[in-house]
């Protein structure tokens, strides 16, 4: 029997990219399960509109599996899992190697495997990967953090393969959506040089792709370049 109105799973909804999407995606009348390091603000008020938050550190093979557990606890359902969780070192070390490869590769592979028969439940299913344009032509600066998105790239692939024809797996691969507070004028306006459109589009082109691959029912294996147009550069 399939579930109709199961929920959708967002990690790292805690701030930015990840809570915009929650948020329109509760204002869309979806149940909402979302993942946080970190206590912070925005989440009482998900809390409020009746999403579930579950705490989660994505630091290792244990601690994910730990919220796998906590998930399967709380739902036999889900409609969707969004891939969103992430670290980006402003300075990287090759000792962040691992924790880079932890969160962008083996929390999404274990979690898809674990919680595949859960998206099997829904009558649609999606699982989408928030990965990054910079897989397309490397890093220089940040070397293990794009090939540790290039990776997620190929589980795009391959989860597509391997779920089809029950689940769609997709991914979004943008550039520079939202600036942090300590990037500077100098940083901010060589990033937006860097797009053919030059502009900071905001978390919205996020959500509005991500809208787009749960509506479609015939895409899978595909990821959504959301660039502006870096690579007309
Ligand atoms: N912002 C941008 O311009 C761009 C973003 N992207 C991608 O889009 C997605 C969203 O970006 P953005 O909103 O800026 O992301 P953030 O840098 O704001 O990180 C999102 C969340 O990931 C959580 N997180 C980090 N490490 C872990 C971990 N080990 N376990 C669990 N959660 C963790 C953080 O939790 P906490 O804060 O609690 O530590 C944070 O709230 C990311 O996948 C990013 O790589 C790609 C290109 C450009
Ligand atoms: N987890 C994150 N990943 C990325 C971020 C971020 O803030 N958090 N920011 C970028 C940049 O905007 C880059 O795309 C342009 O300089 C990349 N990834």
């Amino acid at each position: 029997m399939s579930v109709s109105n199961a929920p959708i799973l967002i990690t790292g909804a805690g701030q930015r990219v990840g809570l915009h999407c929650a948020e329109r995606l509760l204002a869309d009348g979806h149940r909402l399960i979302v993942t946080y390091r970190h206590e912070k603000p925005a989440l009482a008020a998900l809390r409020e509109r009746g999403a579930l938050t579950l705490h989660a550190d994505f630091d290792s093979e244990a601690s994910i599996l730990a919220f796998i557990e906590q998930l399967q606890g709380h739902t036999d359902s889900l409609r969707a899992i969004v891939h969103n969780a992430s670290s980006w070192p402003a300075d990287e070390q090759a000792s962040d190697f691992q924790q880079l490869f932890t969160v962008h590769m083996l929390a999404p592979y274990l979690i898809n495997l674990h919680c595949a028969p859960l998206l099997e439940r829904s009558a649609e299913a999606d699982i989408v990967h928030i990965s990054d344009d910079v897989a397309r032509k490397g890093s220089a600066k940040r070397p293990a953090y794009c090939a540790s998105k290039a990776g997620l790239d190929s589980l795009t692939l391959s989860f597509a393969a391997r779920f089809a024809p029950t689940i769609k797996v997709n991914g979004i691969a943008p550039a520079l959506l939202m600036f942090n507070p300590e990037d500077d004028t100098e940083y901010r306006a060589k990033a937006l040089s860097k797009s053919a459109l030059g502009f900071e589009p905001g978390p919205q082109v996020i959500y509005q792709s991500l809208r787009y691959l749960l509506d479609t029912p015939y895409i899978t294996g595909t990821t959504l370049t959301v660039n502006g147009g870096r690579h007309l550069k």
